[in-house]
């Protein structure tokens, strides 16, 4: 059983807070990521959650047992960092045995325990190599070899994919989800990636500033942002923003007139995702305005237009052809928005 509950946690150096205030239980077997940009508190969370960084104020609780005065060593956890940590002068057996010697765990033991760990990560054929005479991927792979061996109740995982390049990361990020799925270890995992956190994680915490943004399901995050800091960071590409104002049911701002809402007057901010919106017949769409760009992704064609003050977008179908400066006209029903309060970026309904 290895719940984690952060209660009330906050790290501060002098007068600089580098968490605020984190509040969350992680449930066993649980795949958490926490998510956001550099600075934002993820790393600090995850060292105080290991031990290494003292916490300033707030319970770190790791199943039954409050952890914040206990040395790393007796917390049970195993990390994995974007840089692998491996021992130069020991092959790939000795390095993944390497923590069950530390550990003192029976000799008998060890042979099987590296072997099935190796196994897991594929790795059976380079136990004899040294960490110079493997590829990135394949050291990434011991590293975690090194954690799984342990058979730890929590693993801690700060950014281990982003030495590897695009495919790699791609395949070594379906391995972690499946080793975590079949070992059933309770996981932190920290990114600032969001495709990597919408891919991996049960539930995303959203950090920004060292405060927690938004806690919930990938697909929570992606359908109900919480404010417009959620709604930007998260999703290729992000959420388009607009500035106008709210009159009558009806949103205004340059370019662009949307009816249908039910909302109070004022300022406001009007998001849509631009696979919600659709190309319209000439002039009929909610926005018409000259195309700003166009991109072809192949399976789609991203085209952005100048509305409300910013650049926003509709994915338009594969085939679908014009020039820069060409008018164009979108469909964006208000079904499709989502409503943000124009000073503090809260989400509004
Ligand atoms: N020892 C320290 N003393 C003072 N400030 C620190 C210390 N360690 C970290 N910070 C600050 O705390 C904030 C959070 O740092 P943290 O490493 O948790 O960010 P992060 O979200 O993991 O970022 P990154 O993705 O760049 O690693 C940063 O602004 C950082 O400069």
């Amino acid at each position: 059983m290895a719940e984690i509950r952060l209660e009330h946690v906050s790290k501060r150096w002098g007068a600089f807070v580098g968490v605020d205030d984190f509040n969350l239980t992680i449930a066993d077997r649980e795949f958490l990521v926490l998510l956001g940009p550099s600075g934002c508190g993820k790393t600090t969370t995850m060292r105080m959650i290991a031990g290494l960084e003292d916490a300033t104020d707030g319970k770190i609780h790791i199943g039954d047992r409050v952890v914040n005065d206990l040395d790393p060593k007796d917390r049970d956890v195993a990390m994995v960092f974007q840089s692998y940590g491996l021992y130069p002068n020991m092959n790939v057996y000795e390095n993944i045995r390497f923590p069950l010697k530390v550990r003192k765990v029976p000799e008998s033991e060890h042979d099987a325990r590296v072997m099935r760990a190796s196994a897991m990560v594929e790795l059976d054929e380079f136990l004899h190599r040294k960490p110079a005479e493997l590829s990135g991927g394949q050291r990434q792979r011991v590293a975690l070899a090194r954690a799984i061996v342990r058979e730890p109740t929590v693993f801690l995982m700060d950014e281990p994919l982003s030495n590897l390049d695009a495919k790699l990361r791609v395949s070594t990020r379906a391995q972690i989800k499946n080793l975590q799925h079949e070992l059933k270890v309770t996981t932190i995992y920290v990114t600032h990636d969001q495709i990597e956190a919408m891919t991996l994680a049960d539930r995303v915490v959203v950090m920004n500033k060292g405060v927690v943004q938004q806690v919930g399901t990938p697909t929570d995050i992606y359908d109900n942002p919480a404010n417009t800091f959620v709604a930007s960071f998260i999703g290729s590409p992000a959420m388009n923003l607009m500035s106008g104002t709210m009159s009558g049911g009806v949103f205004t701002g340059d370019n662009v007139s949307i009816a249908g809402f039910d909302a109070p007057d004022g300022p406001i901010t009007l998001g849509y995702r631009a696979e919600d919106a659709t190309v319209a017949e000439a002039g009929q769409g909610q926005i018409t305005a000259p195309i700003y760009t166009l991109e072809l992704l192949g399976d789609a064609t991203m085209i952005a237009v100048k509305a409300g003050g910013a650049l926003v977008s509709v994915k338009a179908h594969k085939e679908f052809r014009a020039e820069i400066g060409d008018m164009v006209s979108i469909n964006i029903p208000s079904s499709i928005c989502h409503l943000f309060d124009a000073e503090s970026g809260a989400r509004i309904g």
